[in-house]
């Protein structure tokens, strides 16, 4: 796991204060990270356009201008001028190397974004929406210094934004670039040190990037067990049974024991799950809502007010009687939308789907410090999972997964894990792992996975 921060200025002024390390030496180490990058990954001689905004972002580029300087064909471009104090200290720098400044942008080999990073404070104007423009239609490799520039610090895109194929970021990774709007921009993430170890730099924080190494697949070790060992779902099928059908196949093929859909109806399922009628004795953990629609209101009440494990997908984030589980140790799996309708349920906010995609972290932060016994999973490009104080953010999705039924097999395997005894956010953090690392695996056109072959992918983890 990795440390993201809502932003790092405390973690600078550390740097100043404790290490007596200077602005300078920062932007030096910020600078020679890029300078290293482009140096591994690029021929000598090959063209740089570093485009470089009026302050202290822009002053980063203008010191890559100078490390580069010679070995490259450096063309600094500077539409703003200088403004910050270290931004006129870096452009004389340049100035004495005698380096010319550019007058507008050419093509090149490289393209450097240095123009706004984390001191984007206001609306672009026109000149800064059509640089940014104008960067994206060359056809070249894009880095982008700290921040694509166009991205606020909460990871809004509110006009446009430069499309970076590597966003290098000083110092420590930040939560705006892990808002789903962010993520057609960022491209490939990398850290720049800043002149002490990261380890060193970073602070305690309650936000999280997970890796693929905080995935705990249900592997079996023990070799004296039986099914029973390994724990019995029952999974609440409503009105559309297919999405019950998908969890209770992705929940088996994830190793819970045994796995039981409970309808009313009679329905076709694969010889290996069950059906009931009503919960089973032995049922180790609940999944319902999925595909519920509208069921007996007091058999759903009946069914929540059982201590046993339970996920809560879909058509409930609409109904009142969630409310009370809500006090309770739970998963929630909501979709933007769904989460949105819980939030007014919920009196936290009464927000369109567009608002929360502006502020996911926040409405997470929001909701989980309400109900801090909830594991909240807000699904999207980047998925938020909120316990308590806590946020982890799994980056891996991909849009392989926009598909009807991706949550039901999601549903399906963090319902296996709480079958198998793992804790609520255990489950959620391996189960959404599997999920998006399975879509990942996926070697078919990425338009074409359905349900059955994202569970065949989890199977081969
Ligand atoms: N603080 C530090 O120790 C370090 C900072 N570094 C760099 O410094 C950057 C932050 O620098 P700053 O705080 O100077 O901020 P920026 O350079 O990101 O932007 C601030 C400047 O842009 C202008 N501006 C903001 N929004 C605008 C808009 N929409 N249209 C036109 N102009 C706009 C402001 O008036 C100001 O002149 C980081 O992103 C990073 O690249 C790095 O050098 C590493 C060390
Ligand atoms: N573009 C995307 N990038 C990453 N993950 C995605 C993307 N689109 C969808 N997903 C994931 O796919 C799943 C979709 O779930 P949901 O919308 O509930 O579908 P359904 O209810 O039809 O099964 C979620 O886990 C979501 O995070
Ligand atoms: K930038």
């Amino acid at each position: 796991m990795q440390h993201i921060y809502y932003e790092v200025g405390s973690l600078d002024k550390k740097c100043y204060e404790k290490f007596a390390l200077t602005e300078d030496i920062l932007m030096e180490h910020a600078a020679s990270s890029i300078a290293r990058f482009i140096e591994e990954n690029f021929e000598k001689k090959s063209s740089v356009l570093i485009v470089c905004g009026p302050g202290n972002n822009g002053a980063d580029g203008l010191a890559l201008g100078r490390l580069l300087y010679k070995e490259y064909e450096v063309k600094l471009y500077l539409p703003f001028g200088a403004k910050s104090q270290m931004a006129k200290l870096q452009k004389n720098r340049v100035e004495l190397l005698g380096l010319t400044l550019h007058e507008e942008i050419s093509e090149s080999d490289i393209v450097v974004d240095a123009l706004f990073g984390s001191g984007l404070n206001k609306d672009l104007d026109e000149t800064s929406l059509n640089i940014i423009n104008t960067l994206n239609q060359l056809n070249t490799y894009k880095i982008a210094c700290d921040i694509p520039s166009g991205i606020n610090i909460k990871g809004q895109v509110n006009q446009e934004a430069f499309y970076a194929d590597t966003t290098i970021t000083m110092g420590a990774l930040k939560v705006a670039l892990f808002n789903d709007e962010a993520k057609d921009y960022v491209g490939k993430i990398e850290v720049a040190n800043l002149g002490i170890q990261r380890s060193i730099y970073e602070e305690k924080t309650n936000i999280f990037l997970l890796e693929k190494e905080d995935m705990n697949l249900p592997l079996r070790n023990k070799k004296n067990s039986h099914k029973g060992s390994f724990g019995h779902l029952n999974v609440i099928a409503g009105c559309k049974k297919g999405a019950g059908i998908i969890a209770a196949k992705a929940a088996f093929g994830f190793g819970a024991g045994l796995v039981s859909v409970v309808c009313h109806e009679d329905i076709d399922l694969p010889y290996h799950i069950m059906q009931t009628h009503f919960l089973s004795d032995n049922c180790t953990a609940i999944a319902i809502g999925m595909g519920l629609g509208k069921y007996e209101t007091e058999e759903i009440k009946t069914i929540l007010a059982k201590e046993i494990p339970t996920i809560i997908d879909a058509d409930l984030f609409y109904e009142e009687i969630i409310l009370e589980k809500l006090k309770s140790d739970v998963v929630l799996t909501p979709h933007p939308k769904e989460f949105c309708a819980l939030l007014k349920l919920c009196e936290i906010a009464d927000i369109s789907v567009i608002q929360l995609q502006k502020d996911r972290f926040e409405y997470v932060s929001k909701f989980c410090n309400k109900y801090p016994k909830v594991t909240l999973l807000l699904k999207g490009a980047n998925v938020l999972i909120g316990k308590d104080k806590e946020i982890y953010v799994n980056s891996f999705g991909t849009s392989t997964l926009s598909k009807g039924g991706s949550g039901d097999v999601l549903s399906g395997l963090i319902a296996s894990l709480l079958a198998q005894s793992y804790n609520s956010l255990d489950a959620a953090i391996t189960a959404n792992l599997a999920h998006t690392l399975a879509a990942k695996n996926y070697k078919k056109n990425n338009y074409s996975l359905i349900p059955s072959d994202l569970v065949e992918e989890v199977k081969k983890l």
